[in-house]
C-alpha cells in the first residue's frame, strides 16, 4: 500500500548548520506516527518541508504518492497542517477564520458552517466568539490551528507539537479527535516532546538526533520493552544525562 507520507534523503542546511541530514521516513496509511528529537533535533525543519513550507536542499517528500514540490496540488489537497507558529488571519474570529480557509480550500460554504460550528464547539472556543485571534492564548491558538488542519477532512494530518500549551481538558479532548480520525481510516504525524503522550498516542515512532533518523519504526520495535523515554534518553542523550545538579541552589 501506498504509504500516507514518505520522505527520502529529506536535508536542509541554514548557513553552516547541518538542519537536516538525509532523513528516511515511512508513514503507513492508517499509522498514527509520533516523531520525537531533543530540542533542535531537525523535527520542525522536517515536517515543514514535507508538507511544502520550505524548500529543501535534497531529497523528496510523498503524500500518497504525489510529489509535494513536483505536484503540489495532488499533494497538498490531501493533508492537513498544523505548522510551528502558524500565522493567522489576526484580526478574524476563530468562526470567521474558519470560515474564511473552508471558502479558499473550495469547500460549499454550507458544509464550512457546519464543520466550524462543530470544531469550535467540541474545541471549546465557542466561548470566545466575538474574540480576535489578535487576543488568543498560545494555547487557543493551537487549537484554531488544529480546526483549520480538520476543516476540510484531509487524509493525513501533519501536527507540529499540537499538544504545547494546551490545558489538559482540551489535550483530552483532542487525543478523542485525533484516534478518531485514524480509526476513520485516516493518517498523523505529530511531533512531540512528551514521549507518555507519544506512547499513549502512537503506534509508530520516529527518533531524530542531530538532524538524522536514531530510530524508527512501530513503537514496539522502537521501545523494545522498555519505556519510551528510556529509549530515547538512551539513543540521543550523552553519558550522565540527568546526573548534574546545580551546586549553587543547594543550601
Ligand atoms: N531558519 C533557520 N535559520 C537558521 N537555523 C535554523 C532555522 N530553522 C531551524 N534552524 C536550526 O536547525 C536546527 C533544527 O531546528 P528545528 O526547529 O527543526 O528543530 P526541532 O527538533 O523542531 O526543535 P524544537 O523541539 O526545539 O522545536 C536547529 O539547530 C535550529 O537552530
Amino acid at each position: 500500500m501506498t504509504p500516507a507520507l514518505e520522505i527520502t534523503g529529506l536535508s536542509k542546511t541554514f548557513g553552516e548548520k547541518i538542519a537536516v541530514d538525509h532523513v528516511d521516513l515511512t508513514v503507513p496509511q492508517g499509522s498514527f506516527y509520533g516523531l520525537v528529537g531533543q530540542n533542535g533535533a531537525g523535527k520542525t525543519t522536517t515536517l515543514s518541508m514535507a508538507v511544502g513550507l520550505l524548500r529543501p536542499d535534497g531529497g523528496s517528500a510523498r503524500i500518497f504518492g504525489a510529489d509535494v514540490w513536483s505536484d503540489p496540488s495532488r499533494a497538498l489537497s490531501m493533508v492537513g497542517v498544523l505548522p510551528d507558529g502558524l500565522a493567522m488571519p489576526e484580526r478574524l474570529t476563530g468562526r470567521e477564520v474558519l470560515t474564511y480557509l473552508g471558502l479558499l480550500r473550495g469547500l460549499p460554504k454550507a458544509v464550512v458552517a457546519e464543520r466550524a460550528e462543530e470544531l469550535l464547539s467540541v474545541l471549546e472556543l465557542d466561548v470566545a466568539e466575538k474574540t480576535l485571534v489578535i487576543e488568543y492564548s498560545t494555547g487557543m491558538r493551537k487549537k484554531i490551528g488544529l480546526a483549520t488542519a480538520l476543516l476540510h477532512a484531509p487524509r493525513l494530518l501533519v501536527l507540529d507539537e499540537p499538544f504545547e500549551a494546551v490545558d489538559p481538558v482540551s489535550a483530552a479532548t483532542i487525543k478523542t479527535i485525533l484516534r478518531g480520525f485514524v480509526a476513520g481510516g485516516g493518517s498523523i504525524v505529530l511531533s512531540s516532546h512528551v514521549m507518555a503522550l507519544v506512547e499513549q498516542l502512537c503506534d509508530h515512532v520516529g527518533v531524530i538526533d542531530g538532524g538524522r533518523v536514531a530510530a524508527a519504526g512501530t513503537l514496539e520495535q522502537v521501545r523494545g520493552g522498555r519505556s519510551l523515554e528510556d529509549t530515547f534518553v538512551g539513543l540521543v542523550g550523552s553519558a550522565g544525562t540527568g546526573t548534574k545538579e546545580l551546586s549553587w541552589l543547594s543550601r
